[in-house]
């Protein structure tokens, strides 16, 4: 097992650093690249390890994908144009690949098999095999259908009205891809607003979509054309410095390049109304994804109350929020956040456990985490428990901790933010 030794203890973090693009949006641009006709360029893209095991299936499904420093370049012949792996798809740690590439799979004509590492291994996939079952694929997987490996072999799809039992974009997402290639028009109604990045590049390829309030209605047979994608910055990447900034004594960030869909930007308004100095210095106007640099200074932090439809809109910038509430005044409490059970680790015992490692006052419940603050960091062997978020949330800890931290796998930081180190060390003083 790989051990790191922290930075603890540091003056303050100051500087400036650009974020490494969006997750969500650079798995879809090889997604819709490839089931697109022509040649789509990407710029930005994230070379984290989830968005290249996307990469490698869609090879695997016979697309040309070409990677040089500054771009990608997908050649796409349609839904089409996928023909039948020879090998078991690899989606690793990620859970994007897996349901969505199984809303493209079930409407194609042939057997395809999909196995993840250790922690897909645990995540529930019934979220999408059950509808997508319901539109005519055929789909198993172990403990009935629930968990890799999953076998699929796709065919003719009838539309669906399908109202999604959690709030999850994942399980929307795989629910359009799969409405794009069935007889009629889909709808999919969501319990609360998720992310919206695959409804705004069915538009950026050409095809049409409709959203009225939580209900999307998608048409089977359109034929989307190659398009030109620049990535934004990830705010769930940013969202690590962003709470750095704010909790570190002396501190002035400037994060540039950082998207600021307003279906991801819960973050921003929690800090807001924590009392954090945020600026969104630049937005720019884009149609398409817009995107904005933020400047975060040290701040008077007080507990707030995080829950309902703003989960969904941070729903993975929950562990960082744990430890920003560590250093807020009073008590934060975060609920109705049950989806945090089924991410890379189950979210609320592996903050709280590692948190509370590090002299945090924090409680789990069923549905989130109580957190009273101010606390003073110690130090100790913490671990990432294998989950990237879990890992740089403690690796910004530590720059608080009073005592060394040793952080126990931290390789798996490299899923989302390979170069999370560099640009921690570019701001630390
Ligand atoms: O659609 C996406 O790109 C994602 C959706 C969310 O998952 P759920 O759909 O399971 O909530 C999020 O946690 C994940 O990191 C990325
Ligand atoms: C939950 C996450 O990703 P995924 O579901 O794609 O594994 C994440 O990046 O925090």
């Amino acid at each position: 097992m790989e051990t790191l030794k922290l930075n603890t203890n540091v003056n303050r973090l100051v500087g400036e650093v650009t974020i490494p693009g969006d997750k969500s949006i650079s798995h879809r641009s090889v997604m819709f690249g490839s089931i697109a006709h022509g040649e789509t360029r990407v710029t930005n893209f994230l070379p984290g390890d989830d968005c290249l095991s996307t990469i490698s299936c869609f090879r695997k499904l016979g697309v040309t994908i070409e990677e040089s420093e500054d771009e990608l370049r997908i050649i796409g012949k349609g839904f089409e144009g996928l023909t039948e792996p020879s090998e078991v798809l690899d989606v690793g740690n990620s859970g994007t690949t897996i349901r969505l590439l199984m809303g493209i799979l079930a409407g194609r004509p042939f057997f395809s098999s999909l196995v993840g590492d250790e922690s897909i291994g645990k995540r529930p996939m019934t979220r999408v095999t059950v509808p997508l079952t319901q539109m005519g694929a055929k789909l198993d997987g172990r403990k009935n259908g629930d968990f890799t490996p999953i076998s699929i072999r796709g065919g003719q799809l009838q539309s669906i009205e399908y109202q999604l039992p959690v709030a999850s974009a994942q399980v929307k997402s795989a629910l359009i891809l799969a409405g794009l290639q069935a007889d009629g028009v889909s709808t999919i109604i969501e319990p609360a607003e998720t992310r919206d990045h695959t409804e705004r590049m069915i538009r950026q390829f050409g095809g049409e979509i409709t959203k009225d309030n939580q209900t999307i209605r998608v048409k089977g047979g359109q034929k989307l054309t190659a398009s030109t994608i620049h990535v934004p910055g990830d705010i769930s990447s940013a969202a690590f410095f962003l709470v750095a900034g704010a909790i570190i004594p002396g501190s002035e960030i400037v994060l540039k390049n950082v998207g600021l869909n307003p279906t991801r930007t819960g973050i921003i308004e929690v800090m807001q109304k924590m009392g954090a100095e945020l600026e969104i210095v630049q937005a720019e106007t884009n149609d398409f994804e817009p995107a904005g640099d933020l400047i975060i200074k040290t701040s008077n932090l007080k507990g707030t109350v995080v829950e309902g439809n703003l989960i969904p809109r941070l729903i993975d910038e929950i562990p960082i929020i744990a430890l920003l509430a560590t250093q807020a005044e009073g008590t934060t409490i975060i609920k109705d956040a049950e989806e945090l059970k089924v991410k890379e680790t189950n979210r609320i015992d592996t903050v709280v456990q590692e948190l509370r490692k590090l002299g945090a006052d924090i409680e789990a419940t069923d549905d989130g985490m109580i957190i009273h603050g101010k606390s003073k960091l110690t130090g100790g062997k913490v671990s990432s428990h294998g989950d990237h978020r879990i890992g740089m949330m403690l690796a910004i800890a530590a720059l608080l901790s009073e005592n060394a931290v040793e952080l126990e796998r931290f390789e798996a930081i490299s899923v989302s933010y390979p170069n999370f180190f560099t640009h921690l060390n570019i701001l630390t003083r």
